[in-house]
């Protein structure tokens, strides 16, 4: 196998929200590789590729740079980094969904619209991970003001949600999912910068595009494993045409003969966000032994 110099050089978050999904991702495409404790270097041993587990905030600037081929890491990051047009951006992967957002406590919101809230916040202290973004959107919002004011922007490395509580902030700009760490702390989210989730980016001028685009084409054979199902039924061949329009499969579904008179087995892939209504369908139009079954792995 090859020497650590000839590797292409895949920087994957060393902890954090995105980690357990990432190693989670690099099996299932068939890396094979051994991560010590405390170390953050894991040679692949099937491959030649040397996985760099850093920071996820620091990956795009390692990418932009080409300090590493290629990475993982929020797409919040990337903006953030100021590098959204030197790295090149190659898949949205499908998890670390969520929202960078700007928060405040509740009862600021009791008696104003969300916008009279933002609108309070210009030229007060606003704490963030996400100083750039922040001072960004502020910026703009004080575009609109009659005087010249500048909002204060705290860059805090965590626990953003703790400042206002502890009186560092008048609001803040922090990542939201479901919410609960907001609702948690007696804060509401009032306005959205952006939205994001993972991404797959890789250095525009690497060298080693051609294993770039084998891990990425094993990558988006998991995505779309993720969001398919292969599903198996039987339909007598007079209802064959209304079962084929409710599962028409990604190019055409694949129909065989029974050996039993009149009767079809069909298979196809089904988007798993319609399975429950095609399978109802399916049952109305007489389908029957109507089987689903996961896939791991898929390339379309
Ligand atoms: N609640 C969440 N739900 C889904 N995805 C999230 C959530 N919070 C963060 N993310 C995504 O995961 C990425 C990493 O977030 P996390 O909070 O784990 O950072 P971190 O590991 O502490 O970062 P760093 O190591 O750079 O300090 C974020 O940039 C975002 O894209
Ligand atoms: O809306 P929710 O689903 O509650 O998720 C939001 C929380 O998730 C992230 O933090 P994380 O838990 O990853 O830890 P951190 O605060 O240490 O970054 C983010 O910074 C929020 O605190």
């Amino acid at each position: 196998m090859s020497s650590l110099e000839d590797r292409l050089l895949f920087a994957i978050p060393k902890k954090g929200r995105l980690y357990e999904t990432c190693t989670k991702m690099l099996e299932k495409i068939g890396l094979k590789f051994n991560r010590k404790p405390r170390h953050d270097l894991a040679v692949v041993s099937n491959m030649p590729v040397l996985l760099v587990f850093l920071p996820a905030s620091d990956i795009p600037t390692y990418v932009a740079e080409g300090s590493v081929d290629m990475g993982i890491t929020g797409l919040d990051f990337v903006s953030e980094n100021r590098v959204e047009d030197k790295v090149n951006q190659i898949l949205e992967l499908g998890f670390g969904q969520c929202r960078l957002q700007v928060a405040v406590p509740r009862v600021k919101t009791l008696q104003a619209t969300a916008e009279e809230v933002i609108a309070s916040l210009i030229g007060g202290r606003v704490v963030t991970s996400f100083p750039w973004l922040t001072r960004k959107y502020f910026a703009e919002l004080e575009k609109t003001t009659p005087e010249e004011i500048s909002t204060k922007i705290v860059y805090v490395s965590g626990s953003v949600e703790a400042a206002c509580g502890l009186g560092l902030a008048d609001g803040i700009v922090d990542l939201v999912d479901t919410g609960e760490t907001l609702e948690a702390v007696g804060l509401v989210p009032v306005g959205t910068l952006l939205s994001t989730q993972a991404m797959l980016i890789s250095n525009q001028s690497s060298k080693r595009s051609d294993l770039i685009e084998v891990l990425k084409l094993r990558i988006q054979g998991v995505i779309n494993a993720s969001k398919y199902v292969f599903c198996q039924y039987n339909v007598e061949k007079h209802n064959m045409e209304e079962a084929v329009a409710i599962t028409p499969g990604k190019k055409a579904p694949n129909v065989t003969t029974l050996d039993k008179t009149n009767w079809v087995s069909i298979n196809v892939m089904i988007a798993k966000a319609e399975l429950a209504e095609a399978m109802d369908r399916l049952s109305a139009v007489g389908a029957t032994d109507i089987l689903v079954m996961a896939l791991d792995n898929c390339r379309v």
